[in-house]
C-alpha cells in the first residue's frame, strides 16, 4: 500500500520503532469479523463459532456473505473486529435509554440494541439521509423492537433530548485512518491537515453530545483513525470544556493498550482511554474512551410524550391482526404516519420537531379495509410468536428473497398471513391461499442469492 509520506513521518516520530511493524500492518489481509444476534432466540447451526473475538461476547472471526440466509434473516451482523469493543465499553443496561449519535451503517447500534436486549429505549440517528436507509434497513433486519430512528443533526437532537440519556455513544465521523486496509480508496482521502479539520467537527458534535446526558449518564466517543488530535488529544479538550466530566477506565483485552497521554497534554487520566492497534490486535484498529457526567444539575428534561393517534377504524383493524396472529403480544401504545403504524417505546418524547425515520418498529400499513403487516415485524418475530408459520428450505428460502411464488401443502385448508421461516430464522411475511404462497418480501430489497 502506497502509504503517504507526511503520514509516515507522523507515525515515524509518534511511534519510533514501533512505527516499522504498524506501517508492515498495512501489508496483512484485512481481518474480517461478525457478531451473533442475541435478540434471535435460535441461531442458524451454519454459523461457524469456531474464533471468538476478545472483543465482544457476540464477536466472532470470519466472514458472512451478504446474500446469504443468515445476513439476511439478522442472524448475524458483519463488523470489522475492533469496532465491536466500542459497544462493549458502552455495555447500556436493559431498560437504559440510549443515544447513538452517528450511527449509520448500524454495527454500534445493532450492539447496543443487543445489549438492551428490547427494554428501554435507542435513539439512533445518522445525519446523511442516504446513510439513514441503510441504517434503518440494518436496525430492521436485526429484529430491533425498541428503537427512534432519526436523521438529525446533533443540534436538534440536542434540543428534543436535554439531560435524556443513560448513554451516549459519539462514533465519530474521522480520518478513518483505521480503513485504509479495508477500503485502499480512503488513502487518497487522507492529507497533513485532514485530522485538524476532522478534529474540528468532532468538538462541534461532542458539544451539543454532552447536553444529551443525564447526570450519572455516560458517554462513549470513538474513532477509527490513530490521528492523536482526534482521539488522546480530543478528550484532553473535552476534560478541560467540561470538567463535570471524568473519565473511566475501560477493561482491556489483551494487545489493546492504554491511550498515550505523551500525545496530548500528558494527563495520566488519559491512559484510561483504549487503543486498538492493527500490529497489535487482529483488527483494524480504533480509539475509545468512555466518560462519567458527574454534574448533579440536569437541564430541564422535556416531559411532553408522543401520543397515540390511531383512528377508531385503525385500531380495530389492527387489533384483529393482533388477536388473528400474536398470540403474545401484549399490551402496547401505537402510533400512524400516513398509513403506517409502529409500535411506541415507552418514553418516547414528542416527536413533532424531528425527522423520523422510524417512531418505532414498524408493525403493518393500512389498505382500505385491511392490515397488511411488514417485513420489519417478520423479521423482529421469533416462530412461536406468530400464529401460522411455513418452514422452508433454502431452496424456497432463495425463491423468496428473489421474489418468487412457492408452493406449499396445506392441509388445513388455512388461508392468510403466515410467517415464512428457514433453519428457525424469520425470513418474511407471505400469503397463503391454496397451496400457494403469495410472496410479500420487499420488491426494494430482493436479490438473486
Ligand atoms: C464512523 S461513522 C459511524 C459508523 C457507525 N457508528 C457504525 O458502527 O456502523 C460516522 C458517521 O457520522 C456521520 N456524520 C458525518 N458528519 C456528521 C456530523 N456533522 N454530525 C453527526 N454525524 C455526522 C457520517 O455520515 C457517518 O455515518
Amino acid at each position: 500500500m502506497n502509504l503517504p509520506e507526511a503520514f509516515i513521518t507522523k507515525y515515524q516520530k509518534l511511534l519510533g520503532t514501533e512505527s516499522e511493524r504498524f506501517f508492515a500492518s498495512f501489508e496483512q489481509p484485512v481481518k474480517h469479523g461478525f457478531r451473533v444476534n442475541p435478540l434471535k432466540k435460535a441461531l442458524p447451526a451454519t454459523i461457524d463459532l469456531s474464533e471468538p473475538t476478545p472483543f465482544s461476547r457476540w464477536g466472532y472471526f470470519g466472514r458472512v456473505k451478504g446474500k446469504s440466509m443468515e445476513h439476511q434473516t439478522g442472524a448475524v451482523y458483519s463488523q470489522e473486529p475492533s469496532a465491536m469493543m466500542v459497544g462493549e465499553v458502552a455495555a447500556p443496561k436493559p431498560g437504559d435509554r440510549v443515544l447513538d449519535l452517528c450511527a449509520a451503517p448500524g454495527g454500534k447500534s445493532t450492539h447496543l440494541a443487543s445489549f438492551l436486549n428490547q427494554t428501554g429505549l435507542l435513539v439512533t440517528n445518522e445525519i446523511m439521509p442516504k446513510r439513514a436507509k441503510i441504517l434503518v434497513e440494518n436496525v430492521e433486519r436485526f429484529g430491533v423492537k425498541n428503537a427512534l430512528i432519526l436523521n438529525e443533526t446533533p443540534e436538534s437532537i440536542a434540543r428534543s433530548f436535554p439531560g435524556f440519556f443513560d448513554v451516549v455513544l459519539v462514533d465519530a465521523p474521522c480520518s478513518g485512518e483505521g480503513m485504509f486496509r479495508k477500503d485502499p480508496e480512503s488513502v487518497s482521502y487522507w492529507t497533513e491537515d485532514y485530522p485538524a479539520k476532522c478534529a474540528d467537527r468532532q468538538k462541534t458534535i461532542l458539544n451539543e453530545a454532552v447536553k444529551n446526558i443525564k447526570p450519572g449518564g455516560e458517554l462513549v466517543y470513538s474513532t477509527c483513525t490513530f490521528a492523536p488530535e482526534e482521539d488522546e488529544q480530543m478528550i484532553s479538550w473535552l476534560l478541560q470544556t467540561y470538567p463535570e466530566f471524568e473519565l473511566v477506565a475501560i477493561d482491556k483485552p489483551a494487545g489493546v493498550e492504554d491511550g498515550r497521554p505523551e500525545w496530548a497534554d500528558g494527563n495520566p487520566e488519559l491512559k484510561k482511554t483504549a487503543r486498538l492497534f492493527p500490529h497489535k490486535v487482529d483488527g483494524e484498529g480504533h480509539f475509545i474512551a468512555k466518560l462519567r457526567f458527574k454534574s448533579a444539575i440536569s437541564p430541564e428534561p422535556k416531559t411532553r410524550e408522543q401520543s397515540e393517534n390511531l383512528t377508531k377504524d385503525q385500531r380495530q383493524l389492527l387489533n384483529e391482526f393482533i388477536s388473528d396472529y400474536l398470540p403474545d403480544f401484549g399490551p402496547h401504545r401505537f402510533m400512524t404516519f400516513g398509513d403506517t403504524v409502529y409500535l411506541l417505546n415507552e418514553g418516547t418524547p414528542d416527536l413533532d420537531k424531528l425527522k423520523v425515520k422510524r417512531p418505532g418498529l414498524e408493525l403493518g400499513v393500512f389498505k382500505k379495509n385491511r392490515f397488511e403487516p411488514s417485513y420489519a415485524l417478520a423479521l423482529s418475530l421469533d416462530q412461536q410468536a406468530f400464529s401460522h408459520t411455513i418452514n422452508m428450505t433454502r431452496d424456497q428460502w432463495a425463491k423468496v428473497v428473489h421474489g418468487d411464488t412457492i408452493n406449499v401443502e396445506n392441509t388445513d385448508q388455512f388461508k392468510g398471513w403466515v410467517l415464512l421461516v428457514c433453519e428457525g430464522q424469520s425470513v418474511s411475511f407471505g400469503k397463503l391461499v391454496g397451496t400457494t404462497v403469495k410472496n410479500y418480501f420487499p420488491k426494494g430489497l430482493r436479490f438473486q442469492a
